[in-house]
């Protein structure tokens, strides 16, 4: 049987294949080293054993830097032209800040699609914190701003943020499943127009819009999305 190849343009944004071994491994690491991280904060020890910890913490990076790390410029080589392997893919998605559960910093937050909606999902512990037991509004802004280009799953052409307005409703509590649903407004050229909102059980606490640019060329819905066009709008 030969490999599955990925290509750039068709992987979907903040979602992951099926891991290999190898990145199940980096997932391990990583949710250990968030927990250390959440254990770390206002930590009750005395100065010794924080002179301990850093001994050991001091190891673990010296052991790591041994390593060397796989070349993004020859997975994006591999990736464009359609030649990617699995790990290659895997590679773009799961150090991505918030979202990637390989990246030490995410909770992780999932991200997929529901029918013509994004969703998200994420629980934000203490070293998210912003205002006392809430969660910071720039998390959640990059939060919003993950979910939201993921609207660029329903269209060919792919680009960054332009522009992110935020309206912080509510405050978002930390420890408690918080919910993000954002939706396509509509096209216009290389321009995307996106809305967002996130909850926390029912109370919403975030609205959001944004813009998307694309890169180069103008967002077309792709075909399985064409319904998402307002009437007014040719697909
Ligand atoms: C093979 C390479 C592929 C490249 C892929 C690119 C991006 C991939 C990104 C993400 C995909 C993957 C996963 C997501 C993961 C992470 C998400 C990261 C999100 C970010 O972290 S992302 C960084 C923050 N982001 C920036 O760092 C942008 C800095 N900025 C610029 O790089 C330029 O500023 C740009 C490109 C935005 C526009 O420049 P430009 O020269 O190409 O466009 P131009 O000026 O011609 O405008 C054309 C039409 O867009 C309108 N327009 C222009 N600027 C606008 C704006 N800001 N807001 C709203 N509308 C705007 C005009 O008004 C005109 O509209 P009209 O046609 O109607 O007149």
């Amino acid at each position: 049987m030969t490999e599955q190849t990925f290509n750039y343009f068709d992987l979907p944004i903040g979602e992951s294949p099926e891991p290999t071994p190898v990145s199940e491994q980096r997932r391990e690491l990583a949710r250990e080293l968030l927990a250390i991280s959440e254990q770390l904060v206002r930590l009750d020890a005395d100065e010794s054993a924080l002179a301990d910890y850093t001994a050991q913490a001091r190891a673990l990076r010296e052991q790591l830097e041994s390593h060397g790390h796989r070349s993004m410029r020859d997975i994006l080589g591999r990736l464009i032209t359609g030649q990617g392997s699995r790990q290659d893919a895997l590679d773009m998605a799961e150090f991505e800040i918030l979202s990637g559960p390989a990246s030490p910093l995410s909770p992780p937050m999932t991200l997929w699609l529901d029918g013509d909606t994004v969703r998200g999902s994420a629980t934000f512990g203490r070293v998210f914190m912003g205002p006392p037991g809430k969660v910071h509004g720039g998390v959640l802004a990059l939060a919003l701003d993950m979910l939201m280009a993921k609207t660029q799953d329903f269209v060919t052409g792919l680009g960054m943020t332009g522009t992110l307005n935020i309206r912080y409703l509510a405050p978002t509590p930390l420890n408690t499943e918080i919910r993000f649903e954002a939706r396509l407004n509509r096209l216009e050229g290389r321009k995307l127009f996106v809305e967002a909102k996130v909850f926390a059980g029912d109370t919403q606490t975030v609205e959001a819009t944004g813009i998307w640019v694309s890169a180069r060329g103008d967002y077309r819905l792709r075909d399985r999305f064409a319904h998402l066009a307002p009437a007014d709008q040719p697909a």
